[in-house]
C-alpha cells in the first residue's frame, strides 16, 4: 500500500436486506485485514444482526445507526428489512423511503474526517448526492453477478424483451449468441414492452446514480465469468473491481466472527455423516415467497424422494412442515429459525443444495463445493439459475409442469431431479464441475489470486486519488453521463 499522508477510511453502507448486506460485513473483514477503518451505516433495528455478526471487540469499524422513516404508506411501522415485509410487493415503497434518510446521513457524514469512499448499496442511488456534496467517490454494491448484469444490460439496450410473442419464446442476446432468455427470466418493470411505472422511476435513478459512481464493488471472481466481466468493463460503465467470493472471507481463525455453541441441525448433520447418509440442504434466501399449494408439493417430493434433507423454511404455513417433520421422522430436519448457511453448506454430509439461485447462495455452494438444483423465484435469479446450469455447469434445474422459467413444480417434478441430483449420472457431472470452481474461487481470494490482488488495487487507487492535489476524482474516472445520454443509448 501506498505511504499517505491518512490512513484508509471507508464508509459503508448495506441496503436493508439480508441478501445485500451479509456480503459487504465479509467485506468489512477484509477491508479490516488491510488495514482499512471502517464507519458502517445501518438503521436501529438492524443494528443487532450487524453487531452480532461481526465482533464487538473490533476497534476498526463504528456501527452509526440511522432512524428508519416514520409513516411511509404501506409500510409497517418498525419494520426495516425486507425479509420483515410482509410482501416483497411492497419493495418499491420501502426502497423509496430510504431517501428520507439523506439528511441524517449527511449529518453524520459529516463528523467523519478524512473518509475514503462511500461504499452504498445500488439500491440506495441518493447516497451518490451526498458523497459529491462532501467530494468523495462513491461506489456502488448489488451483489449481482458480471452474467446477470451483463445479460440484463444487453437486453435492455438492444431492447429485446420488445419482440417476442409470448412470454417463454427463446431470444438470442445479442453480444453473447449462445445464451438464449425468455420475457420470463425477467420481473418488472424489465419484463415490460413499455415500461412505466413508479418502479421504472426508481430503476432510472439507481442506473443514473451508477453511471456517475466510481464504480462498483462485485462479488465474484474474474476467472468465474470473464468474458461478462470484460463486456462490463468494457462498455461505457464506471469500473467493476470484483473481490469475492466474499463468504471466503469467513475462516475459522476469522477475528471478527461470532463463534456460536453447537446448534441443533449441526448436531443432526454430524449424526447423518456417522450414519453415512448425503443430505440434502433446501433454503430458498431471505426472502421468497411461496404459496400454499407449493409448499403442499415441495414436502411431498422430498419426503417421495427418499432422500435425507435439511429444510430451512420462512414464515412459512407451519400445518404443512409440522405434518412433513411428523412423516419423515429423523430422516429430515425443518428448521424455522436464522441458521449459519455457510456452515450447513461446508458440512461434510452435505451433498446438494435446491436454491433460489440468490446470488450469495451460489457463490456460498460454490465456495462448499456443493452442486445446486436451481429452483429460481424472483428478482435476477432465473439468470443465476441460467448460468448454474447452461454456463457454469455446476447444477441442474427443477422441472417445472409447463416448461417455463416461473412455472409451478409438481411433487414429482422436484421428485425426479432431486434424484438426479443425489444419485444421478448428471449430478456427478455437476458435483466434479462445482468442485473445480471451488477450487479456482479459493485460488482467487488466497494471496497472490486475483480477487486479493484486485482489493489491494482498489484500496490503493482510491487512497492515492483522496490524497492527490485535485478534489474533483471523477475527473480521473472520466465520465460524467445525463439521463438523456443513457434514454437514447
Ligand atoms: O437462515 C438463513 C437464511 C439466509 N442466510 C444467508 O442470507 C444470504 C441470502 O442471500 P441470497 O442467497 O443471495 O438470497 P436473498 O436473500 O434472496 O438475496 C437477495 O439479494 C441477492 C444479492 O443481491 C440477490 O441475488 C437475490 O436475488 C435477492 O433475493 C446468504 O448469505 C445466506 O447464507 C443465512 O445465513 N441464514
Amino acid at each position: 500500500m501506498t505511504s499517505t499522508q491518512n490512513p484508509p477510511h471507508f464508509v459503508l453502507f448495506p441496503f436493508m436486506s439480508k441478501g445485500h448486506t451479509i456480503p459487504l460485513l465479509h467485506l468489512s473483514q477484509l477491508l479490516v485485514s488491510r488495514g482499512v477503518t471502517l464507519t458502517l451505516f445501518t438503521t436501529k433495528a438492524n443494528r443487532q444482526f450487524i453487531a452480532d455478526f461481526l465482533h464487538r471487540q473490533s476497534d476498526s469499524i463504528s456501527i452509526v445507526d440511522l432512524p428508519f422513516p416514520n409513516q411511509v404508506e404501506g409500510i409497517p411501522q418498525g419494520i426495516e428489512s425486507t425479509d420483515k415485509l410482509p410482501s416483497m410487493s411492497c419493495f418499491p415503497q420501502f426502497a423509496t423511503a430510504t431517501k428520507l434518510m439523506q439528511p441524517d446521513f449527511e449529518e453524520a457524514l459529516e463528523k467523519i474526517p478524512h473518509v475514503t469512499c462511500i461504499v452504498s448499496d445500488g439500491f440506495l442511488s441518493w447516497t451518490l448526492a451526498s458523497a459529491n456534496k462532501f467530494g468523495i467517490p462513491r461506489l456502488w454494491f448489488f451483489g449481482m453477478s458480471a452474467y446477470s448484469s451483463a445479460i440484463s444490460q444487453e437486453v435492455a439496450v438492444n431492447r429485446l424483451l420488445s419482440g417476442p410473442e409470448t412470454d417463454d419464446d427463446l431470444i438470442t442476446v445479442t453480444r453473447f449468441p449462445w445464451i438464449k432468455v425468455t420475457r420470463n427470466d425477467f420481473i418488472e418493470p424489465f419484463n415490460q414492452r413499455n415500461p412505466t411505472s413508479p418502479h421504472q422511476d426508481f430503476v432510472m435513478e439507481v442506473t443514473m446514480a451508477m453511471m456517475n459512481s466510481y464504480g462498483q464493488i462485485m462479488n465474484s471472481f474474474y476467472e468465474l465469468e470473464p468474458q461478462f466481466l470484460d463486456y462490463l468493463n468494457g462498455e461505457s460503465m464506471p469500473k467493476a473491481w470484483c473481490v469475492g467470493p466474499l463468504s471466503l472471507a469467513v475462516t475459522d481463525s476469522s477475528p471478527i466472527v461470532d463463534r456460536k455453541p453447537e446448534s441443533e441441525w449441526i448436531q443432526w448433520l454430524d449424526l447423518k455423516l456417522a450414519q453415512g447418509c448425503s443430505v440434502l440442504y433446501v433454503a430458498f434466501g431471505s426472502q421468497a415467497e411461496l404459496s400454499s399449494k407449493q409448499l403442499e408439493e415441495i414436502s411431498k417430493g422430498l419426503e417421495e424422494s427418499q432422500v435425507s434433507f435439511l429444510w430451512v423454511v420462512r414464515n412459512y404455513e407451519t400445518r404443512v412442515v409440522d405434518e412433513l417433520q411428523e412423516r419423515v421422522g429423523e430422516r429430515g430436519m425443518i428448521v424455522r429459525e436464522w441458521v449459519d448457511q455457510l456452515e450447513i453448506l461446508k458440512h461434510e454430509s452435505v451433498k446438494g443444495f435446491v436454491s433460489h439461485c440468490g446470488w450469495n447462495s451460489v457463490l456460498e455452494s460454490i465456495c462448499s463445493e456443493v452442486p445446486i438444483l436451481a429452483w429460481p423465484m424472483m428478482a435476477e435469479q432465473p439468470l443465476n439459475a441460467r448460468m448454474v446450469v447452461e454456463e457454469i455447469k455446476i447444477g441442474l434445474r427443477v422441472e417445472t409442469c409447463d416448461g417455463s422459467v416461473n412455472g409451478f413444480v409438481t411433487s414429482e417434478g422436484l421428485k425426479k431431479m432431486v434424484k438426479e441430483l443425489m444419485e444421478g449420472e448428471k449430478g456427478k457431472e455437476v458435483r466434479k464441475k462445482v468442485k473445480e470452481i471451488g477450487e479456482a474461487a479459493k485460488e482467487a481470494m488466497a494471496e497472490g489470486g486475483s480477487s486479493w490482488r484486485t482489493l489491494n488495487e482498489l484500496i490503493d487507487e482510491l487512497q492515492t486519488v483522496r490524497n492527490s492535489k485535485t478534489d474533483d476524482f471523477r475527473r480521473s474516472a472520466g465520465y460524467t453521463i445525463s439521463a438523456t445520454s443513457y434514454g437514447e443509448a
